[in-house]
């Protein structure tokens, strides 16, 4: 394709405003789709930064509705949360052309686990199997966001902690076409990426890295990096990657790090709270169906024990719903 590719980012929380602002950077002038305040923001202050010898960057934003009557996409990144896109499908589905591209920038199973071979949900992000049927496998470049950054909701000012990169891969075949694509739109751009034709192994790899530590990360309100080094943490932690490494081997599938590299990585993110932490201090939802029930769910299928992972999100499930209830 020789016309620069029209890409639009549906939704501009963190990881939205983060890819956005390295693609602009890069000269590839994505269109951000928002709402509410964070819409007004990005148009009247673009992207900021909560490091001040970072300058401003502008971009364009609109609400879904005109993103969708300009139409045209090539490719549709949904950086939202992974409950909400199910919940934002009748914004999304007027986005998508016969060739648009998807990729859901999300945590956790992803919708599009057992396509295009067969048309199974995982019911913990799509319970009635809407996205299963909304969107062409085809399509759909599956993703595993390896980033760490948080938007103020109140200034809107993004941090990152600098290690930026997306592991992108068709979930069906064509990867040479899909490889082209990826290489045109993120040439130039400061995150780094990592084109993959086993996304499945990396999916697995970065489950089991949530699953270990998000839901953990609330009950023992600790960082990711205490809960890979404290005995008393790691006792928990350790047997919950093994649990998610023994799920997706039954399911046929060896993750791309073993588990000491995963462990290694958990060591290195230090002072680091999860996105889910993050999540439950300011009180709103989180992604339990994506990041543990998804898991618990595909276990029972197969019939593989998961006792610990079970306990800790049950303890953590208690707790997210006592808050919501309180708020
Ligand atoms: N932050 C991080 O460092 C990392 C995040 N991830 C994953 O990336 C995904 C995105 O996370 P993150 O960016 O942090 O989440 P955020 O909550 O920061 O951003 C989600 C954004 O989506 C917006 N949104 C939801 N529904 C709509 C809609 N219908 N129309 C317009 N906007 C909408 C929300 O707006 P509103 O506020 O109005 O609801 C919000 O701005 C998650 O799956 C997360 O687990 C993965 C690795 C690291
Ligand atoms: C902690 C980490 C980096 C991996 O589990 C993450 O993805 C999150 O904060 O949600």
């Amino acid at each position: 394709m020789s016309r620069p590719l029209r890409t639009c980012i549906f939704g501009g929380g963190a990881v939205g405003s983060l890819v956005a602002a390295r693609l602009q950077s890069a000269g590839k002038a994505p269109t951000m789709i928002a709402r509410g305040r964070r819409l007004a923001q990005l148009e009247r202050q673009g992207i900021t930064f909560a490091d001040p010898a970072l300058p401003p960057i502008p971009v364009t934003a609109l609400d879904a509705q005109t993103a969708a009557m300009e139409g045209g996409w090539d490719v549709v990144f949904l950086a939202l949360k992974a409950q909400a896109i199910a919940a934002s499908l009748e914004e999304i589905r007027p986005l998508i052309g016969p060739t648009t591209r998807i990729v859901p920038l999300v945590n956790g199973v992803p919708w599009w686990y057992f396509q295009p071979e067969t048309a199974r949900a995982v019911r913990s992000v799509d319970t009635a199997g809407a996205l299963v049927d909304a969107f062409d496998p085809a399509h759909i470049i599956g993703a595993v966001v390896y980033v760490g950054c948080a938007l103020d909701s109140v200034s809107g000012d993004l941090t990152s902690n600098g290690r930026e990169r997306l592991v992108l891969g068709s979930i069906a075949d064509a990867h040479a076409k899909t490889e082209a694509l990826l290489a045109a739109l993120f040439e130039g751009c400061a995150i780094a990426i990592q084109p993959t034709r086993e996304i499945r192994r990396e999916v697995w790899s970065k489950v089991a890295l949530n699953l270990a530590s998000n839901p953990l990360s609330v009950v023992a309100n600790a960082t990711v990096g205490e809960q890979f080094t404290s005995p008393h943490l790691a006792r928990i932690t350790i047997p919950m990657l093994e649990e998610c490494i023994a799920l997706a081997r039954a399911l046929g599938v060896e993750p791309s790090l073993t588990l000491e590299e995963m462990v290694a990585i958990g060591r290195r993110m230090g002072a680091y709270y999860t996105s889910m932490a993050q999540d439950y201090a300011r009180g709103a939802e989180l992604e339990m169906g994506a990041i543990a029930h998804s898991a618990l769910e595909l276990a029972a299928e197969e019939g593989v024990a998961m006792d610990t992972t079970r306990t800790v999100a049950d303890i953590c499930g208690f707790l997210s719903e006592r808050e919501l209830a309180r708020a």
